[in-house]
């Protein structure tokens, strides 16, 4: 369950309640006080900010106890998460002030002039003489944002700035959101095209399948910068990481697992081909119609795909049936789909990654007793398998060494340098993989990411520290 923080403005009339009063009717009602202020004191009354924890599903409760309650005036209920998104998150700087006319004929015209024939002569020197080196799009059309679905470019904004600001302070990326008004692939393809010669790199994020896999295999092919489709590829690499880890702990190999994958859409297809890559033998992939099966006919190229390949089961059979005695489960598809006796039903010390936002597919409370590894995408339970564990140092060694493109083994590089993070001695159960304010994942992912990129021909620049 999802809790929220609220502050409730209140004034006291000392004549009907004291604050023992206040602080009763919120515990009752399910909140818990985390801290007071009081905003004006007051022999007759006085006025004070409450801040109360409280489960989602609470939140009207502790404000009708409140306002029901004699002697107390609510004056005001402000939410502490509406209240950090006033204005937005993010915003433009100045890397120098601009002082005086000198200055200005300096940043400004006509010296500017200088600077753009330069790189009219040689547009490499875009990547020096402008934000382009260290600057990358975080662009969405709003059509499958995180699991609340097409909400459309506007409603997506706040998670396309909150990607930008963890850019940002995780890897000193400068990072800006565009939400784009269109769903049409051509059209997509063709503006993010048209927009990119500011940016380093793109981050295609929250566009829904089938269409996310055309739109980026188009713009690596036509664009010569790192292009990144977060929710496939952030999502797989992350997975790999936590899964090469909780293997260690179940002593077991990834030549020899059985695993379920359920929910084959933009993460789920290229987990899948990590997995594959990874060494995995027996893959179930899995969609709403039951597990996709080696031979079999599919509209949906990716599935066809996935049905061509060796290593994926020919055995059909509803989710509830293929996940018996299977020893891993990965779900990317929707919340609450299984219970604990699915999860019983596993191999011996089964390991279930959960990571439907923002309910997993099974509960903690149904999958833990059960299970021996357990993680989801949320912060608020332990093994939190998110993509912000990704983007933020494969971009920092992306551009730092000027790659032309993200391949394959970048991507599988940066998947061990997160899992090398969790050292021996502190792996288990419920430690897989670290916590995103570890600042050796951004520098340990940018080295492998800068050594992959180096090794397989597609660094254009050599960093100092690599040289
Ligand atoms: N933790 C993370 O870092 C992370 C990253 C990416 C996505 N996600 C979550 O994973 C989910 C999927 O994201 P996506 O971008 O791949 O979306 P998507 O829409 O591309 O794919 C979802 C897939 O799940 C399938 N599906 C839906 N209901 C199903 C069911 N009952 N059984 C089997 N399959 C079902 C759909 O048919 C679709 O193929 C979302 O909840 C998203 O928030 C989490
Ligand atoms: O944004 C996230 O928290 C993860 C992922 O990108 C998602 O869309 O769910
Ligand atoms: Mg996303």
């Amino acid at each position: 369950m999802a809790n929220t923080s609220i502050i409730l403005r209140v004034e006291l009339d000392h004549g009907k309640v004291t604050f023992g009063d206040v602080a009763a009717a919120i515990s009752k009602s399910g909140g818990d006080i985390t801290s007071i202020d009081v905003i004006r004191p007051g022999k007759d009354s006085s006025v004070r900010d409450i801040t109360v924890e409280v489960a989602d599903t609470q939140e009207d409760r502790v404000v009708e106890s409140l306002k029901r309650h004699d002697g107390i005036k609510l004056i005001n209920v402000s939410d502490r998460t509406f209240l950090v998104h006033l204005g937005g998150k993010i915003k433009v700087q100045p890397t120098l002030p601009i002082k005086n006319r000198d200055d200005l004929s300096r940043v400004y015209t006509p010296g500017v002039a200088k600077v753009c024939t330069a790189i009219h002569e040689d547009q490499d020197k875009a990547y020096s003489l402008t934000i382009k080196r260290n600057t990358v799009a975080v662009i969405t059309d709003g059509t499958a944002v995180l699991g609340l679905g097409d909400i459309g470019p506007h409603a997506a904004a706040p998670v396309m700035e909150g990607k930008a600001m963890l850019f940002k302070q995780l890897a000193g990326v400068d990072a800006f959101p565009i939400c784009l008004d269109t769903t049409d692939t051509e059209e997509i393809i063709r503006t993010i095209k048209a927009i990119s010669p500011i940016f380093g790199g793109i981050n295609l994020e929250d566009i829904s399948s089938p269409r996310c896999f055309e739109i980026e295999t188009r713009l690596a092919q036509e664009l010569d910068m790192p292009i990144f489709h977060d929710d496939q590829h952030g999502t797989a690499v992350v997975v790999i990481a936590g899964l090469l880890n909780a293997l260690k702990v179940v002593n077991k190999r990834m030549e020899n697992i059985r695993v379920v994958v359920n929910g084959i859409g933009a993460a789920g297809v290229s987990i899948c081909k990590m997995l594959l890559s990874a060494g995995v033998t027996k893959l179930v992939p899995v969609d709403r119609e039951g597990a996709i099966v080696r031979g079999g006919t599919y509209s949906h190229p990716m599935w066809q795909w996935l049905a061509d390949q060796p290593q994926v089961e020919a055995n059909e059979g509803s989710l509830k049936e293929v996940i018996k005695g299977a020893d891993v489960f990965i779900g990317v598809s929707r919340g609450n789909l299984l219970n604990g006796e699915d999860i019983r039903s596993m191999g011996p010390d089964p390991i279930v990654f959960a990571m439907a936002n923002p309910e997993p597919e099974v509960s903690p409370e149904e999958a833990i007793p059960h299970s021996r590894v357990y993680a989801t995408g949320r912060s608020d339970y332990p093994n939190q398998i998110n993509n912000v564990l990704v983007f933020p140092g494969l971009f920092r060694g992306a551009l730092d060494c000027r790659a032309r493109c993200i391949n394959e083994p970048m991507k599988l590089a940066a998947a061990r340098a997160i899992a090398s993070v969790v050292s021996g001695g502190e792996l288990n159960e419920l430690y897989i993989i670290p916590s995103i304010f570890n600042e050796q994942v951004v520098i340990e992912i940018r080295k492998a990411v800068v050594q992959a990129a180096i090794l397989t021909g597609v660094a254009r620049r050599i960093p100092k520290d690599f040289r």
